[in-house]
């Protein structure tokens, strides 16, 4: 055996081996050691400390004057009062104690600061749960939820294409049949109940059992994480959320979908007008009066507060928010609007309403036009504002040919909720839908690359009412009279099909007033009335575009061309589609266009392209008897100011 050396001191060890920086050998060598003693200080090393935000100007913190004046450790002691204050439960009154950063790093954060709150005489007994402390993670940014997704949660991996894979769990979808709302004086009067109204009431003392529940189980864990985000691009009219929840997934879809505040706006939040308590992982009480199964989503207005218990589909977060909006936005007399949006380079508005599935994303999300949003709007007197910072597209199917813009949006920074991919490529496969048919991926607007931001524009030119047909009777276009305009939206109809399982199954009419009936708070009239008198205002045109099948219904026909519909989209923006020549369809009454450059002409009459011309008749009368049942109870409402309007309204819809 060779020697090493001949230093080799007094068998201590291997001998050193000599490297002399001048004979010009061992160059990699010549770089000065790092400065670190020990390998904690080297990995210290690693993360440079966020520089302390922007100093404030006075501007800037209107209606925080208060702030204004405290320095930045003193802010950071209120921001975790605060979110102390929003974790009190019965067994720690005033909240727990809180600490900044992530358990697993202890020492490594230069801001632990904690919150003790135990100076107070408690009435009740303290139990061991009031003994320990929560950690709050803030405001983490992407890379930091990553980290805590893949070390801390089942089923968070990384895509080829960089974006976040998640599980949400046993549900895929909303649970709207588990939605409760508090009807308490107030909301007894206000919202609408009763038949055909999503509003399931629950008392206020049931709401404070299952809100006990939810923060209980946040507070026995090691940490929570904290967003403070915002809702409504608007400046007058922005609302503060706060969302607290259990799961990094959860924290980095909200990041993804709310608005992201600025650092100074986040220095300066203060105290969030209304606050998601998301504790999805844990069931709420079946034998808790209210409730029919072991998921609840629960809302309670007074108290600002909405609390998620046994399901962890983090749509139903953004949903949630969205039904407060439909509550608060109607007050300021502004339209909350479950649709797409975007502007073409002339500052041409257009609106597209539909219920899940219909095409709002795919639609709005447009190569040659600004992306306002995606889903969730408000029309003001200064025009459309978009609710959300981010886009939620289904995934199934989606393809870079069909959807490019979709697909690179699914990056770093992107949650990829319920996809398959490939265990060692991590190549997602679009097709899959072992998991769910309802594959998701949530990203903020701006990895749109034509978004609009801000998310506002002006009053919409063009109203697009989407409807997935699966019956295949509705036209793909039809130009609509106001009142039709009125009788389309609060019936809300699309069909899709109940199932994936093999062989043709029938398919499902589903009206939903408003386009969204799950998440309005008000009767549908109180928003039609709305939409009428901002349509007649500014001159808005609608229209009703079939997204779904033709030749035939579902099994037999086929689902609309993407590349068709997209076509007539184009001519409704050009406004092309304005000048064409119109004729009346049966039964529905409505005004179908001869011809649509791009798009073959037979097929834009529904009746052309059904080969059995009698199945046709009779599936068109069938969908129009499912009208007229499901309009029968808005028969007697009035709709704005003059009964006219109602009759027309009537009038306007099939007529057999
Ligand atoms: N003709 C069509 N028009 C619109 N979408 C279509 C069409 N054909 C197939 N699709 C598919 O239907 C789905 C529409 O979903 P999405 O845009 O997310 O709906 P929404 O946002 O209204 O819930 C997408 O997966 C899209 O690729
Ligand atoms: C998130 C949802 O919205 P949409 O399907 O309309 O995009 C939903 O309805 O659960
Ligand atoms: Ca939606
Ligand atoms: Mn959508």
């Amino acid at each position: 055996m060779a020697e090493l050396g001949n230093d080799n001191g007094g068998g201590k060890g291997l001998a050193r081996i000599e490297t002399k920086a001048e004979d010009g050998i061992c160059h990699d060598d010549s770089a000065l050691p790092v400065k670190a003693q020990t390998i904690d200080e080297l990995h210290s090393l690693q993360k440079k400390r966020s520089l302390p935000s922007t100093p404030m100007t006075e501007g800037l913190l209107q209606g925080n004057a208060a702030f204004a004046t405290l320095s930045e450790e003193e802010r950071h002691k209120l921001r975790l009062q605060s979110i102390s204050a929003s974790l009190a439960s019965l067994t720690r009154e005033t909240g727990p104690k809180v600490v900044k950063g992530d358990p697993a790093r202890k020492g490594e954060s230069s801001k632990t600061s904690a919150v003790h709150h135990h100076d107070f005489t408690p009435t009740i007994s303290i139990s061991d749960s009031a003994l320990k402390f929560t950690h709050i993670l803030y405001n983490l940014s992407p890379a930091e939820l990553y980290e805590q997704a893949i070390k801390n949660e089942k089923g968070s991996f990384i895509t080829s294409t960089g974006a976040l894979a998640t599980l949400s769990g046993a549900k895929t979808g909303r649970s709207p049949r588990d939605k409760r709302i508090v009807k308490d004086e107030t909301t007894a009067e206000e919202l609408w109940w009763g038949k055909g109204s999503p509003n399931i009431e629950m008392d206020e003392h049931t709401f404070m059992v299952n809100r006990e529940r939810a923060v209980d189980y946040l507070n026995s864990l090691d940490k929570v994480f904290v967003n403070d985000q915002f809702l409504n691009w608007d400046p007058e009219h922005r609302i503060k959320v706060r969302i607290v929840s259990a799961r990094a997934y959860h924290s980095l879809f909200m990041h993804n979908m709310c608005i992201r505040p600025t650092p100074e706006e986040m220095e300066n939040f203060g105290t969030p007008d209304f606050t998601i308590y998301n504790a999805g992982q844990f069931p709420c009480n079946r034998y808790t009066h209210y409730m029919t199964s072991s998921t609840s989503i629960d809302i309670n207005l007074a108290r600002k507060e909405m609390v998620i218990l046994g399901t962890q589909y983090a749509g139903e977060m953004k949903k949630g928010l969205f039904g407060l909006m439909h509550y608060l936005m109607p007050k300021r007399q502004i339209l909350s609007l479950h649709s797409g949006c975007n502007m073409g380079k002339d500052g041409d508005v257009a609106l597209f309403f539909g219920l899940s599935g219909t095409g709002k994303t795919t639609l709005s999300t447009d190569r040659n036009r600004l992306l306002i949003g995606d889903d969730e709007h408000c029309w003001s007197e200064n025009g459309i504002s978009n609710i959300e910072g981010g886009c939620y597209a289904k995934c199934i199917d989606l393809s870079m040919e069909k959807e490019p813009d979709i697909w690179n949006a699914i990056k770093f920074g992107t949650v990829l909720e319920n996809v398959v991919f490939d265990e060692h490529t991590r190549e997602v496969d679009y097709s899959d839908n072992s998991v769910t048919e309802n594959t998701r991926a949530a990203y903020p607007i701006e990895y749109i690359p034509n978004a609009k931001l801000p998310c506002v524009g002006p009053h919409p030119k063009n109203v697009i009412l989407l409807a997935c047909d699966a019956f295949g009777v509705l036209p793909p276009v039809s130009k609509l009279t106001l009142p039709q305009t009125m009788y389309h939206f609060i019936s809300g109809y699309t069909a899709l099909v109940a199932g994936t399982e093999e062989g043709i199954k029938e398919p499902q009419a589903t009206f939903s007033a408003c386009f969204g009936a799950a998440f309005i708070m008000l009767h549908p009239t109180r928003y039609a009335a709305m939409l009428v008198e901002k349509m007649q205002k500014y001159g808005a045109t609608a229209w009703l575009v079939n997204t779904g099948w033709s030749g035939g219904r579902y099994g037999i026909g086929s689902r609309i061309k993407l590349s068709y519909t997209r076509k007539i989209i184009d001519a409704i923006h050009s406004g092309g589609l304005l000048n064409a020549n119109y004729q009346k369809t049966q039964v529905f009454g409505l005004e179908i266009p001869a011809e649509v450059e791009g798009v073959p002409s037979e097929i834009l009459d529904s009746a052309n392209t059904w080969l059995d011309k009698a199945a046709y008749e009779e599936t068109l009368l069938k969908l129009a008897g499912l009208f007229k049942k499901n309009f029968e109870v808005f028969a007697n409402y009035k709709i704005g100011q003059d009964d006219k309007l109602a009759e027309e309204i009537l009038a306007a819809g099939p007529n057999f």
